[in-house]
């Protein structure tokens, strides 16, 4: 028996930062009961709206300020804009908790994350997200991976405003064919793409790293699901995956992604855990 799953164990208290697509329906989740967890706050920048939503909630909970969640909770869920991953995860870290991090890209250029989780016992958990597979990739890591290649295709409104495209002066809003409008490592379209890529960087975590998983970026017309396909090359096995990710509220989000979190934390405490 462990920690998380002694049945005398009082439940984690949940804190989610950011009330949108994914912290909306972990909330959700939550509120209908998750062994082992409690929804304990939500962190909101439009805090009206975030009541409003609140109210679907059969036990609503008190929506705070960022900087206000840790004391209340043993774990924070990140979904949020990914500039405010730091002031989300610091406060946690540093009293040796856990944050669930969904905006991935932002933990290459926050590096300090992970030597701080070190230095005070803290955890820094990626789920799988919109993704597939990244057992496999975690798998074949443990041998020798030659290469990571993954090819996302994305309807049109689910790229629109990435700062790669602005910069570049790459217009898609009126495109009629499939555009290819990146090639590149995870590294660069972590940068390029921070609200749209976040699955590439989680691959190159769990396999051979941001500058060697390799990357290209499709837009297309008339797609209408967020479609990522994966090629692995390794000295234990040659695979490939590909998903077809329908889009939630926030057209750059696919609605699978908090399904992963909610798995995610049902993993932490099952008696049963399957896969790696
Ligand atoms: N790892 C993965 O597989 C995936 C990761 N993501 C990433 O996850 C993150 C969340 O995505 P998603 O839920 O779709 O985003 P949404 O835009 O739907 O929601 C973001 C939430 O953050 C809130 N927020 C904004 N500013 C603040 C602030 N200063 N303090 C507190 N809350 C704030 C917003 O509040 P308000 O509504 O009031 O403005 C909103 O509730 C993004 O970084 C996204 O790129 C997305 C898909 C897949
Ligand atoms: O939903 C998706 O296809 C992936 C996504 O937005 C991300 O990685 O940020």
């Amino acid at each position: 028996m462990n920690a998380f799953t002694s049945p005398r164990r009082r439940p984690m208290r949940v804190a989610i930062a950011g009330f949108g697509a994914i912290g909306g329906r972990v909330a959700q989740a939550l509120d209908e009961g998750i062994p082992g967890f409690e929804l304990a706050a939500v962190a909101a920048q439009d805090k009206g709206k975030a009541a409003r939503r609140m109210e679907q909630l059969r036990n609503p909970v008190p929506v705070l300020d960022i900087a206000e969640l840790e004391p209340v909770a043993d774990l924070v869920i990140e979904c949020a804009p990914a500039v405010l991953l730091p002031a989300i995860a610091e406060p946690f870290l540093r009293e040796a908790k856990s944050v669930v991090v969904l905006s991935v890209g932002a933990l290459l250029a926050q590096e300090h994350l992970v030597a701080l989780a070190r230095q005070h016992g803290g955890q820094i958990v990626v789920p799988t997200g919109a993704l597939l597979g990244l057992d496999a990739v975690a798998a074949a890591a443990e041998g020798r991976i030659e290469s990571v290649r993954m090819v996302t295709r994305k309807p049109v409104r689910g790229l629109l405003g990435a700062p790669y495209l602005v910069e570049n002066n790459i217009r898609i809003e009126d495109i009629r064919e499939p555009m290819r409008v990146f090639e590149g490592t995870a590294r660069e379209a972590a940068k390029g793409f921070p609200a749209n890529l976040n699955v590439a960087v989680a691959l190159s975590l769990a396999g051979i790293g941001p500058d060697r998983t390799m990357l290209e970026i499709w837009a297309d017309p008339e797609l209408q699901r967020n479609t990522h396909r994966i090629e692995v090359e390794s000295d234990s096995a040659r695979f490939s995956m590909s998903i077809e990710g329908i889009p939630s509220e926030n057209p750059k989000t696919g609605r699978i992604t908090p399904l992963s979190v909610i798995a995610c934390l049902r993993k932490m405490t099952a008696p049963l855990r399957v896969g790696t």
